[in-house]
């Protein structure tokens, strides 16, 4: 029986998801697209009777600002929120910026799926000289984390997970346990690693799991933390459909 209800999003459509940018932890904005299905995210979860005690987000505005839009839409700008790195992006390190379909044309398809989606090969990682280094180092948002040891310079979805999930472990699980309704705002792949875990979703499986952006997800748990009810999307069965499959066309050649 389920006994705990969770909600996630990835944020709505970045600048740089628009221009097919591999973006990791580079701050893009939403597009004017991406505000849009924020705000109608937020209608979605008002229409359908949600409401929350807790949120979670990254420290990256494009989710923040899904968030915000969400908040508006629910009545509920207040809402308490926590802000992490550790519910960042994974890093795209040294393919960050590049755009995903001319990378393909130059590395082969397959090898952008490798990157974009395998479990534990990572891209390549960002160097010194990379025009995004000082930008995404210097800034002022990781003041207070991650450490410099922690700091990622490449981030495969194995490597996200691993600092992902003690921030579900020790903060999340444990506010969902003591009742409060959580509402989490974060990316493609840093949700992709929360979902692996609560589904038991092999290295295997997780491959060919693409969320869409800008669409709320819904898990249903039991006492022990497992799914009754797994990733039932607030949208319409075909738009969910061309939602991911375009996320999962984005790293084919043109
Ligand atoms: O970093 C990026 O380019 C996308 C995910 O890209 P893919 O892994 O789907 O290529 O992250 P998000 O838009 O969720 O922050």
């Amino acid at each position: 029986m389920a006994k705990y209800t969770i909600v996630m999003v990835r944020h709505g459509e970045s600048e740089w998801n628009k221009l097919n940018k591999f973006c990791g932890w580079y701050n893009a904005n939403l597009s004017e697209a991406g505000e849009k299905e924020a705000h109608a995210a937020g209608k979605a979860l008002k229409e359908a009777g949600y409401n929350f005690d807790q949120a979670y987000t990254s420290v990256l505005t494009r989710a923040n600002n899904t968030l915000a839009a969400i908040l508006e839409e629910i009545d509920h700008k207040d809402l308490p929120t926590e802000k992490t790195w550790r519910l960042n992006e994974r890093h795209y390190g040294g393919l960050t910026g590049l755009n995903k379909a001319e990378t393909a044309e130059k590395h082969g398809e397959e090898q952008v799926q490798i990157w974009r989606r395998s479990f534990d090969t990572p891209p390549p990682p960002m160097e010194k000289d990379n025009e995004y280094y000082d930008i995404i180092v210097k800034d002022e948002r990781y003041a207070n984390g991650p450490s410099e040891e922690e700091f990622p310079m490449f981030e495969s979805l194995k490597l996200t997970i691993a600092r992902t999930l003690p921030f579900w472990n020790d903060t999340i699980v444990p506010m969902i346990k003591s009742g409060k309704k959580v509402l989490i705002a974060a990316h493609g792949n840093s949700l992709r690693g929360i979902v692996k875990h609560l589904d038991g979703i092999s290295d295997e499986g997780i491959m060919t799991l693409n969320l869409p952006t800008g669409i709320p997800f819904v898990y249903e748990l039991d006492e022990n933390m497992k799914p009754v009810v797994s990733m039932k999307f607030l949208g319409d069965e075909e738009t969910v459909a061309k939602a991911i499959a375009s996320v999962a066309a984005q790293g084919k050649a043109k």
